[in-house]
C-alpha cells in the first residue's frame, strides 16, 4: 500500500476509491468492513455522489455537497493544488445527527486521483465539548468582569501565568506573571502604608493557603490611588478547577477587584443618618422617637416581675434664662445637661431629650428610690454649678418620676412621673419627688 493510502487508512476513512476522471469511474481499493455504506467494487462515480446525495442527507448540505464534488470543480481544485474535503451531515437510522466528509487527493498520475470517505462525528462532539466549555468559561468570566466587578484576574498555579481583565478601560485583557503583576499593582497603585500589608496577602502561596483556611474564599480591603483619587478595593479570591481540561486538572486562582469608594461612602452616609434620626443634635441625647421606641421594645421583652424608673427632668424656669442671658447661653445649658446626664447615668440607661428643657432617663431592671435619689442629687449640684464664659449661672431641676413593675405602659409611666413633677414645680421647684407604684 503507498503512503497517502497508509496515511488515509491512518486516519481512519472508511472508504477509498480510486477515480479515473477521463471515464469519471470509480474502482474500490479499502473498504472498512464496518464502513455506514457499502459501494460495489466499481462504477460510474456519480453513483458515489447520488447515493451520499440521497442517503438521509442533511437537507441544508445537499446542494453545497453536489456542487462541490462535481468532476469538474474537483478537478480544478486539484489543478490548483488545493486540498479538498467536502463536510456534509447525514442522520443515522436512529436519527442522531453525524458528521461525514468526502476529500479529494491528486493521484501519482493525474490519470487518476484518490476520494476517501470518513465519519468525523466522534472528533466534531470532542472539538463542540471542549469549544463548550471554552465558551461557558469565557461567559462566565465576562459576566463576572461586567456585572460584579470592574477588574479581575485569573492566575494558572502552576505556572504563575496570569490574564487580568480591566473592566472600566473597556475589558482589557492583558497576559503577565503573578508576581510582576501584584508587584506592578504594588508600585503604581497601592497606598505607600498599605504596601508591606498587600504584598504580603498576595504571596500566591499564602493566599491560597488562606483560602482554604477561610472556607473557599478570602476577601481583603486596602487603599489604592486609582483615576486621580483615593479609592478603596475589596478584593476576593477563589480556587477553581479547570472545567476545559479534564483529564490533566489546571487549578486557577481567581480575583475580583471591587471599587467600594462609593458603597463605603454610602455606608458612612447611612451611619450618619441613623445617628441623626435617633439622637438630639445638641445633646446628643436620643431623641424622643427612639426613647418611645426603645422603652416600649424593653417593656415588651423583659420580665415581668422586674421593676423600672421612669423619670422627667425639667429646668426651672428655662424661658428665663433664654430671656436674661440669650438663647445661646440657653442652648449651652441643655448641652450641659446632656454631659451632666451621661456622667450622672450609667450607659445602659436611656437618656433623652424629650423636647425643650424636658428630659426623660429610663433606668431598666432597677426602682431603688435611695440610690436614684443619690445620683440626681450629684445631677443637680452639677447643673447648680454651671458656668458661661466664666460667669456662674445657677440652674435648678424639678424632677417627677416612678419606680413601676414592668407591666406598667409608657403612657402610665410618663402620666405618673408628670404628676410627680407637677407636684414638685407646685412646691417651689428645684426637688424630686419618686413615686412608687404597686
Ligand atoms: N435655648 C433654647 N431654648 C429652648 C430650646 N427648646 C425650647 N426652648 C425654650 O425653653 C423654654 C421652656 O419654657 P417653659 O416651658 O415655659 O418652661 P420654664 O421656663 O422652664 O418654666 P418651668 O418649667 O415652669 O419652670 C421656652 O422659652 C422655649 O423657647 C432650645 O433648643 N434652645
Amino acid at each position: 500500500m503507498d503512503r497517502v493510502l497508509e496515511t488515509l487508512v491512518l486516519q481512519n476513512y472508511e472508504v477509498v476509491f480510486e477515480v479515473n476522471p477521463a471515464t469519471d469511474r470509480f474502482r474500490k481499493i479499502i473498504s472498512k468492513p464496518d464502513a455506514l455504506i457499502q459501494f460495489p467494487e466499481e462504477g460510474p462515480m456519480s453513483q458515489v455522489r447520488d447515493f451520499i446525495a440521497t442517503d438521509k442527507i442533511c437537507e441544508a448540505d445537499r446542494s453545497i455537497f453536489l456542487t462541490e464534488t462535481q468532476l469538474g470543480h474537483v478537478l480544478a481544485k486539484m489543478a490548483g493544488n488545493e486540498p479538498l474535503s467536502v463536510k456534509y451531515r447525514r442522520y443515522s437510522d436512529k436519527n442522531e445527527l453525524h458528521y461525514r466528509s468526502i476529500s479529494f487527493i491528486p493521484g501519482k498520475n493525474s490519470s487518476s486521483f484518490i476520494c476517501a470517505i470518513r465519519d468525523e462525528t466522534n472528533e466534531v462532539h470532542r472539538q463542540y465539548e471542549k469549544n463548550l466549555d471554552l465558551r461557558l468559561k469565557n461567559e462566565g468570566i465576562r459576566f463576572i468582569v461586567e456585572n460584579m466587578c470592574e477588574n479581575f484576574m485569573i492566575v494558572n498555579v502552576s505556572t504563575h501565568e496570569c490574564t487580568t481583565f480591566t473592566n472600566s478601560e473597556g475589558n482589557i485583557a492583558c497576559k503577565n506573571h503573578y508576581e510582576s503583576q501584584i508587584n506592578w499593582f504594588a508600585d503604581n497603585i497601592v497606598v505607600a502604608q498599605d504596601r508591606d500589608r498587600y504584598l504580603q496577602y498576595f504571596k500566591l502561596d499564602a493566599l491560597m493557603e488562606r483560602i482554604m483556611e477561610e472556607g473557599g474564599i478570602s476577601s481583603i480591603t486596602f487603599p489604592v490611588n486609582y483615576k486621580g483619587g483615593r479609592h478603596d478595593f475589596a478584593v476576593t479570591s477563589t480556587l477553581i478547577d479547570d472545567p476545559s481540561e479534564r483529564h490533566k486538572k489546571s487549578r486557577y486562582l481567581f480575583l475580583c477587584a471591587q471599587d467600594i469608594t462609593s458603597i463605603r461612602a454610602a455606608e458612612a452616609r447611612n451611619r450618619e443618618l441613623l445617628v441623626s434620626s435617633q439622637f438630639d443634635p445638641l445633646t446628643h441625647l436620643l431623641n424622643r422617637a427612639t426613647t418611645e421606641k426603645n422603652i416600649r421594645e424593653h417593656l415588651y421583652a423583659a420580665k415581668n416581675d422586674s421593676w423600672n424608673t421612669f423619670m422627667i427632668l425639667d429646668i426651672d424656669h428655662f424661658k428665663n434664662v433664654n430671656d436674661e442671658y440669650g438663647h445661646m447661653t440657653g442652648d449651652e445649658v441643655l448641652h450641659h445637661m446632656g454631659n451632666c446626664m451621661r456622667e450622672v447615668f450609667r450607659s445602659d440607661d436611656i437618656l433623652c431629650r424629650w423636647g425643650g428643657d424636658e428630659f426623660v432617663v429610663f433606668i431598666k431592671g432597677f426602682a431603688d428610690e435611695k440610690v436614684l435619689t443619690s445620683r440626681l442629687t450629684i445631677l443637680r449640684d452639677k447643673m447648680n454649678t454651671f458656668s458661661s464664659k466664666g460667669m456662674p449661672l445657677q440652674v435648678n431641676l424639678s424632677i417627677g418620676g416612678v419606680c413601676a413593675p414592668n407591666g406598667t405602659t409608657l403612657n402610665m409611666l410618663y402620666q405618673k412621673a408628670d404628676e410627680a413633677l407637677y407636684d414638685v414645680k407646685n412646691h417651689g421647684r428645684n426637688g424630686i419627688s419618686l413615686l412608687r407604684l404597686s
